[in-house]
């Protein structure tokens, strides 16, 4: 990506109360597979290496928890301030933090380039914010549209249409937005307590007192603003099928599994992108790292073994040392192989009482475990057998479902 020759940070909104999307937290602590949504947004901001500063502003209960958050999942580069009673307030709080210096904990530098992203706006991307920076660094100010869904219409005073907007000349203004920090900050400090307190639009402000017609940039559907409680199930489904477009399949050297894992490989690889190791995890902890650091959240680990405690303990451990299993639930599935000549259901009662315990213990490290038994023998259909195999995987990383841990599935 080009790289950004102006200093820039970031402005986060995150202390609105979320009224229009109910319940007892703020729409951006509640959690998405686990973590907070405000999270999603810092890290969104905190991968981008151009942007030096992260400003969170909450409002002055949330502080505590908001800190709490920072610490648990590590996010780096972000300062806490105290938010106002509307949105405006709160980014004009964000934003005296680099004009006064007032931060206890560090100095802030004054960036030449504020970008102003709101903290219930998940899926930003650093194509985006790169988009919106370059043209605010030319134009002054600069923010993400998108086309109208509906048409804006004006109700009369008597309830009855007055008259509607052409849609095609309209565009619905979304965020990032990016100013030069001098702007947006002489707009702020000259604003009036009506725009503070019922603006919505800071790319208005710029407008208003600094006469600097924003830059209007093309943004991707997924911009859009957790507002509603069906937002919050969108954007966790988004997130989920982020997560299972990649699968880890992990064998030992024995051929039966090797073949297994090759046939499973052939049925999977239509759907996701399937890595396939075949050697001992012992002889092979570098090319794990290599997957994990590729963002894999999903492995399937084959073996002949009753319960290879040794070998998936191993793989735990080696997650649990990587970043990855902290910012998202891992899936980890144990198929068993039944090679024996003995057709009869070869795991007893005292081996599902291990794998619950297991995936149970595991749980608290956000490793999600099930267990997967595939009957393999010449008698058998086999082809048929790995396809209803492939196909419970892929329902598994697909619903990612916690109530389901420690189960043994039959494909
Ligand atoms: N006093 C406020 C109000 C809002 N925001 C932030 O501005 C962003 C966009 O606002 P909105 O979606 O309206 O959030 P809420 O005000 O929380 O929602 P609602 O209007 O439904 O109460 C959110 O990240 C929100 O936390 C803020 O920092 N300070
Ligand atoms: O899109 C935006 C700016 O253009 C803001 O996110 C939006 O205006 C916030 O408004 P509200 O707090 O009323 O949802």
């Amino acid at each position: 990506m080009e790289p950004v020759s102006a200093a820039v940070s970031a402005v986060l909104p995150a202390g609105g109360s979320g009224e229009r999307l109910g319940g007892a937290t703020p729409k951006q602590f509640c959690g998405l597979q686990g973590r907070p949504l405000v999270s999603y947004a810092v890290r969104a901001m905190e991968r981008v290496s151009w942007i030096s500063d992260i400003i969170v502003v909450v409002s002055p209960e949330n502080i505590e928890t908001m800190k709490s958050i920072i610490e648990k999942y590590g996010h780096k580069r972000v300062t806490v301030v105290k938010g106002g009673i509307t949105r405006h307030r709160s980014i004009f709080n964000g934003l005296k933090v680099f004009a006064e210096n007032q931060s206890s904990n560090r100095l802030l530098q004054k960036p030449e380039v504020v970008i102003i992203h709101d903290a219930v706006r998940p899926f930003v991307e650093e194509d985006i914010l790169l988009k919106v920076v370059m043209a605010a660094k030319e134009h002054g100010a600069a923010g993400a549209i998108r086309p109208l869904v509906s048409t804006v219409i004006a109700s009369g005073e008597d309830g009855c249409l007055d008259h509607s907007l052409e849609r095609a000349r309209y565009r619905a203004s979304e965020m990032p937005q990016a100013f030069l920090f001098d702007i947006i900050y002489q707009a702020y400090q000259q604003c009036t307590d009506h725009d503070l307190d019922y603006g919505t639009e800071c790319l208005h402000l710029a407008l208003k007192y600094c006469k600097t017609n924003a830059k209007l940039v093309e943004g991707t559907a997924d911009l859009w603003k957790v507002t509603y409680k069906r937002d919050l199930y969108a954007a966790e489904s988004i997130i989920k099928d982020s997560l299972s477009q990649q699968i880890c399949i992990i064998t030992d050297v024995k051929e039966a599994v090797v073949q297994a894992g090759f046939l499973l490989h052939e049925s999977l690889k239509n759907q996701v992108k399937v890595e396939a190791i075949s050697i001992s995890l012992s002889k092979n902890d570098s090319h794990l790292q290599n997957i994990f650091s590729g963002e894999c959240y999903n492995f399937l680990c084959i073996n002949d073994k009753e319960y290879a405690t040794e070998e998936i303990q191993k793989l735990v451990d080696m997650l649990e040392k990587s970043n990855v299993p902290l910012l998202y639930p891992v899936v980890l599935i144990l198929v068993h192989l039944n090679i024996s000549e003995n057709i009869s259901f070869s795991i007893g009662l005292e081996e599902l009482t291990k794998i619950k315990k297991f995936a149970r213990e595991v749980k608290k490290k956000n490793i999600l475990v099930y267990g997967l038994l595939i009957q393999y023998k010449d008698h058998f259909p086999l082809q048929e057998t790995v396809n209803s195999a492939a196909a419970l995987t892929m329902a598994l990383i697909k619903d990612r479902n916690p109530e389901l841990i420690g189960q043994l599935l039959v494909a």
